[in-house]
């Protein structure tokens, strides 16, 4: 394959309400659409799931911006591609910069499974045709919380997580287990706690969570470690987990019994499925992450969702969890609290343009 094109779009969009967590709050997003052309006119699409500020990882929607404009697509328009497992070796070099390597590599990847005409999750060996749906709580008021965990059971999702800071722990996830005492749920910490904090997070083993997601420092393994002999709720990383690397040194130390895996996070699809392999391996389990994001992202997601190792419903929410109108069509749509994975091949939706029309800024196109 050898791409004669890249067009890279800003977007900006409401989300319906704001969505709080440990670190800030969420009312507009940003984020960078990308669009692949082949010599032969094909297309193919990705998204940068980078924010507008650093508040989750250090990338930002400006600064991978920059990473893809001045090193990654020179090196995309210059480069053939046999396949999209081949982009991770010419990437090494660039340090970090995991969301906008993972922007340009997914739309490769779609672009590459329209070339060989199959659905991007068959060409990944993905089994499960129908996907189990989680959706995450964006409010640490008890009331409002305890309204939208109803309102999303009788959408249907499998999975309820909510999130936690300090000071809005022990009290919110007993309220919510007072009112849903069997429901699937499971807490986000974004990193709010340390091991000071041992205490408050052993009394939180009575609620009988699926999982606390990422209770320590964003950089840490070695503290969870710690911590997990200590607690009976698994400890599943979010933050902490960026490369192969740490997922070796995590599963080592036994620093958790999940982990979250975010394509942006880890860099690409290929990445992604290379740490869905090494858990399998290791008894480790994991689910697939949301970073409030757009219908291109989500479908990356639906399609790696469906590998084997994906029991535990992961932040795949519908269309309609977040936006008034997704960029995609048809918009995801969760049916009895699941996904169906598209039988079109790439990522299997079409793009609304007028849509995305609507909600550009900025664009910029990139030829060789
Ligand atoms: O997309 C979603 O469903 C929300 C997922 C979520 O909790 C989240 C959203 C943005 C940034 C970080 C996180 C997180 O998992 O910590
Ligand atoms: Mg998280």
């Amino acid at each position: 394959m050898m791409i004669k094109e890249v067009q890279l779009s800003i977007i900006k969009m409401p989300l319906k309400s704001p969505f709080s967590t440990a670190l800030g709050s969420v009312n507009d997003r940003e984020g960078i659409i990308i669009k692949v052309l082949d010599e032969e006119g094909r297309t193919g699409y990705g998204e940068v799931v980078a924010f507008s500020t650093p508040w989750y990882t250090e990338e930002t929607v400006r600064t991978s911006y920059h990473m893809l404009k001045d090193f990654l697509i020179p090196i995309v328009l210059n480069n053939p591609i046999k396949h999209p497992n081949e982009i991770k070796k010419y990437f090494d070099h660039i340090r970090g910069n995991q969301m906008a390597k993972a922007g340009i590599e997914t739309a490769i990847w779609d672009l590459y499974a329209k070339k060989v005409d199959r659905p991007l999750w068959k060409l990944i060996d993905g089994v499960q045709s129908e996907i189990p749906s989680g959706v995450v709580v964006g409010t640490h008021e008890i009331k409002d919380a305890l309204s939208q965990i109803d309102s999303y059971l009788q959408e249907g999702y499998k999975r309820v997580k909510v999130k936690i800071k300090p000071g809005m722990d022990y009290k919110l996830l007993k309220e919510i287990r007072n009112h849903f005492p069997t429901i699937p749920l499971m807490a986000d910490a974004n990193s709010s706690y340390s091991l000071d904090d041992i205490d408050l997070l052993k009394s939180l083993d009575e609620f009988e969570l699926l999982m606390i997601e990422q209770p320590l420092a964003v950089d840490d393994i070695v503290e969870h470690s710690f911590l997990q002999k200590e607690i009976q709720t698994p400890i599943c990383l979010d933050e902490s987990i960026i490369t192969y690397h740490d997922v070796k040194s995590a599963i080592l130390l036994n620093s958790c019994k999940v982990i979250n895996i975010k394509i942006g996070r880890v860099g690409g699809l290929s990445n992604a499925l290379a740490i869905h392999d090494l858990c399998q391996k290791h008894q480790i389990q994991v689910w697939c992450g949301g970073m409030i994001e757009f219908g291109i992202s989500r479908a990356h997601n639906i399609a790696l969702s469906t590998k084997e190792g994906f029991t535990i419903p992961g932040d795949i929410s519908a269309s309609s969890r977040f936006w008034n109108e997704d960029i995609i069509l048809p918009e995801v749509e969760v049916k009895h609290g699941f996904v169906k994975a598209p039988i079109q091949p790439g990522i299997g939706f079409e793009i609304n343009t007028k849509r995305l029309q609507e909600v550009t800024t900025y664009i910029e196109k990139y030829k060789k």
